[in-house]
């Protein structure tokens, strides 16, 4: 393994719960949510180029080159840092995209935290947390890699250690534009603000539930479905709808019996993106 070239997940993330308490003077909506990271993830492979360049293959069908998160993190990198170097970008995209799994503000994490140790740029995590903030609100919880409670757009965070069940996640076929959840007129915008210790009471819920069952028949199916097992709830604006099991059979046998396709998998407190960046480190004796 060269310190020219370093292999990294993204893993996907779920909101256990999300409320909408705000609107800010900018129309940006306040939440609280706790994000916990699962063990399903892109992966992004990244090695150095001394000429500058910045090359991103394969594209993702319907994102231009340039608008994609990872070309976009890394070029923030580049700007903040005055760097002139460049990477060879490799993603494989694992991670069903739009479904309210953080796959795209993952990835964008794991670039400037990739990048960030190839380039040797030295920014610490909550300045390229900073970074990312201007990317997306999801950025980071990713860039920091611990579950948390998150307040404000979701960039004022405390480290929460919840259970790490296997999970059931479906995926309906649906896509739910995030800016369309924020502005529909029957979104709950005023839900009373809750206490970190009141995480585990049982009075969480995801506010945009309502509004995105009715705009996608499929996730309402899903979650009619899901609940007949247990307390289902969607992650973030949707499409992906989850529930915590007791166990990995548990998972398997409800998915397994689910018309709808998912897949499952385990929570994770720590993402697995800084588990592979400490050792890549350990192994680079850096
Ligand atoms: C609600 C969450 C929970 O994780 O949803 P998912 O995207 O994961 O489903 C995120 O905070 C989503 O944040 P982010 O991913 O940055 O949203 P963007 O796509 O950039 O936002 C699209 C549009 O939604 C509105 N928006 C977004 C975030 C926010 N806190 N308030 C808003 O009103 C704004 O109009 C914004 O222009
Ligand atoms: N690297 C990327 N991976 C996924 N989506 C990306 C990426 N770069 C830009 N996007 C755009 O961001 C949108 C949201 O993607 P994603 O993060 O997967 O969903 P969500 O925000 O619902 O969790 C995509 O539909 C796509 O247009």
């Amino acid at each position: 393994m060269s310190a020219h070239e370093i292999t990294l997940p993204a893993p996907a993330k779920l909101n256990l719960f999300l409320h909408i308490t705000g609107r800010r003077d900018d129309g940006y909506h306040t939440l609280q949510t706790a994000f916990q990271f699962i063990d399903s993830a892109d992966i992004l492979h990244f090695s150095l180029r001394h000429d500058g360049q910045l090359t991103l293959s394969p594209d993702i069908d319907g994102v231009l080159s340039a608008d994609n998160l990872i070309i976009r993190a890394a070029t923030a990198l580049r700007e903040a840092t005055n760097c002139t170097l460049g990477a060879n970008i490799r993603l494989d995209k694992r991670l069903p995209m739009g479904g309210g799994l953080g796959g795209g503000s993952s990835d964008a994490a794991t670039t400037l935290l990739a990048l960030n140790t190839l380039w040797e740029t030295q920014l610490n995590l909550n300045e390229l947390a900073a970074l990312g903030l201007k990317l997306g609100a999801d950025v980071p919880v990713f860039v920091h890699g611990h579950a948390a409670w998150a307040e404000g757009v979701g960039e004022l965070l405390t480290a929460i250690e919840p259970d790490e069940p296997w999970y059931v996640v479906l995926t309906p076929e649906a896509h739910v534009s995030t800016a369309e959840a924020f502005r529909h007129p029957l979104l709950t915008r005023h839900s009373e603000a809750i206490k970190l210790r009141d995480l585990n009471a049982g009075v969480t819920r995801n506010d945009f539930e309502k509004v995105v069952r009715t705009l996608a028949p499929a996730v309402d199916e899903a979650l009619h479905w899901l609940t007949q097992h247990g307390v289902a709830k969607m992650t973030g604006t949707g499409a992906c709808v989850f529930l915590a099991c007791s166990s990995q059979g548990q998972a398997a046998d409800i998915l397994s019996a689910s018309p709808v396709n998912g897949f499952i998998c385990r929570g994770q407190n720590r993402s697995s993106a800084h588990t592979a960046l400490d050792h890549w480190l350990r192994m680079h004796r850096i």
